[in-house]
């Protein structure tokens, strides 16, 4: 396996229906960035909240804001054009959103990113927003609608705010049960927390861990507390650590991965199978349904560990916690079989894999 997967930069499509909140979670997004270097990829400019930002230069359609971010203003025929230009070294990105327009098809935007020869990408997942106040309006105009939620890896139930509590809970329901196993959650304006989209970039002197959810969401220079029925629509968020020197058995943790938590959105880090491995550690990157795993040689020098973050809401901390204990391998007698590693290879991209369905758990 090459170390070049580890390096790419993962692309997340966002979709949703015309006024959902699409905008306003992008903006959310780039001014929460804090050190996470996004790149953005939006039919026109007109609604980005470039102007609150400082705007460090602007060449063709790409405009490159003073907080690293990067944006530029396309159509889809252009989408492979513009994920070169993103996707340059010298432009030292972090993560991609593509914006679809409001009466975009998600699954073709998917497939196209699939599909892209551009090596320096890999498919982040796709997030749908839904206006919890126009959903069932929606919904009965249009029927499409339960398709693109039965394809989302997360879907974001925004405006939040604007539902009593009985509504929204309905609405989350209901969008859940057309969802399969997409992770539901629940935001006003948007303000979601960037780390269920992707890893953020820890500015020096935060070390990864340490910070809390609350502390990002109280630390969030938008959140005026203000969100009214929705309450901290994120408040909620638990994060649970685990780090363990014993290896994984690699088909109990995938016993793990296949029956997680409908809360649980979230989970990144590294997995150690010890012998069944003993090359490569798995960086793991699970949104929602979403899940891919990420063969890279051992770093020269590293210490053979699994890390492993998990972000859920309503999620039980200690069972989880209990349960990737008894992922852990229990002496000579557990060794893994020769088969043991299958499972966990359905989810590692392959080379030649141009435009296959994004793997599920
Ligand atoms: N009350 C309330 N208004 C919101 C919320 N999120 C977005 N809005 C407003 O809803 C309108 C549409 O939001 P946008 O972010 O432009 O929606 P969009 O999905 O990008 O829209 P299109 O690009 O037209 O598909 C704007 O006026 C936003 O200010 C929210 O959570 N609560």
């Amino acid at each position: 396996m090459s170390t070049q997967q580890a390096q790419q930069i993962p692309v997340v499509v966002l979709s949703g229906f015309l006024g959902s909140g699409k905008t306003t979670l992008l903006n959310h997004l780039l001014r929460s960035a804090r050190g996470t270097r996004i790149g953005v990829m939006v039919n026109d400019f007109g609604d980005i909240g470039i102007d609150a930002m400082t705007v460090a230069g602007q060449v063709g359609s790409t405009v490159s804001l003073g907080n690293g971010c990067l944006c530029c203003a396309v159509d889809a025929s252009e989408l492979d054009e513009y994920l070169e230009v993103l996707t340059r070294p010298s432009a030292r990105l972090d993560v991609i959103v593509i914006e679809a327009s409001g009466l975009a098809e998600p699954e073709e935007l998917v497939r196209m990113v699939l599909a892209s020869e551009n090596e320096r990408i890999v498919y982040g997942g796709l997030v749908q927003v839904v206006d919890a106040a126009e959903f069932p309006a929606t919904r009965e105009r249009h029927p499409e609608t339960d398709r693109h939620l039965a394809l989302a890896d997360l879907v974001v139930v925004n405006k939040a705010d604007r539902v009593g509590e009985r509504e929204l809970d309905a609405v989350h329901g209901a969008v859940a049960a057309v969802a399969g196993r997409a992770a539901v959650i629940r935001a006003a304006h948007g303000r979601i927390d960037p780390e269920v989209l992707f890893d953020r970039v820890v500015p020096e002197g935060e070390i990864d861990g340490q910070m809390s959810i609350e502390d990002l969401l109280y630390g969030d220079p938008e959140d005026d507390g203000a969100d009214g029925a929705g309450g901290h629509p994120h408040a909620h968020y638990e994060t649970l650590s685990v780090a363990t020197r014993t290896a994984l058995h690699p088909r109990r943790l995938m016993e793990f991965l296949d029956s997680r938590p409908q809360g649980l959105y979230r989970i990144k880090g590294f997995v150690d199978f010890g012998e069944a491995d003993p090359v490569n550690r798995y960086a793991v990157h699970a949104v929602g349904r979403f899940l891919r795993f990420y063969p890279e040689p051992w770093p020269a020098g590293e210490e053979r560990q699994t890390q492993l973050v998990l972000i859920g809401a309503g999620i039980d901390a200690d069972s989880l916690r209990e349960e990737l204990a008894g992922c852990e391998l229990g002496g000579p007698q557990d060794a893994p079989d020769e088969h043991a590693m299958w499972g966990v290879l359905r989810y590692v991209r392959q080379p030649d894999e141009e435009s296959a369905e994004p793997a599920e758990a």
